[in-house]
């Protein structure tokens, strides 16, 4: 019983740091508008079952991204606030993670779409 019950409360953890995310970073509105574009542009083109399976996933990986750029720059601001190379590194480094699954999203949007456009 104890273990179910910490299982759960790891749940709430996890659904509070999404939420603090959602509250701190304007960038997790981006991804969810973008989220809700996709989820109505392959419900409007009707979409295959792999074409969902692509762009769920991708809504999922950068969302993830984003999640830990976000931990990671909470985490570089309590280390200091001060000026540091090392520290800007990290934070660029983070920040590029989430520009490269955004960039490879766009492509698989674009190879996806197309072929239901035209
Ligand atoms: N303490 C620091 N020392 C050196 N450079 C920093 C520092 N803090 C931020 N930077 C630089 O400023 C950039 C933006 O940092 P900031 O903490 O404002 O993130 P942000 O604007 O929320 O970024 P993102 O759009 O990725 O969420 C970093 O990528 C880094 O290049």
């Amino acid at each position: 019983m104890n273990i179910i019950k910490k299982h759960l409360a790891g749940y709430r953890y996890s659904v509070n740091g999404i939420w603090l995310a959602f509250r701190s970073e304007p960038n997790m509105i981006f991804h969810f508008v973008a989220a809700i574009a996709v989820i109505l542009t392959n419900s409007l083109l009707n979409v295959d079952r792999t074409a969902w399976l692509i762009t769920l996933m991708l809504i999922g990986l950068a969302w993830m991204a984003e999640l830990f750029n976000t931990a990671i720059e909470k985490l570089a601001d309590r280390v200091t606030k001060e000026q540091d190379l090392l520290i800007g590194q990290v934070k660029d480094i983070a920040s590029g993670a989430v520009l490269i699954i955004c960039v490879f999203a766009v492509i698989c949007a674009l190879i996806i779409y197309i072929p239901y456009l035209f």
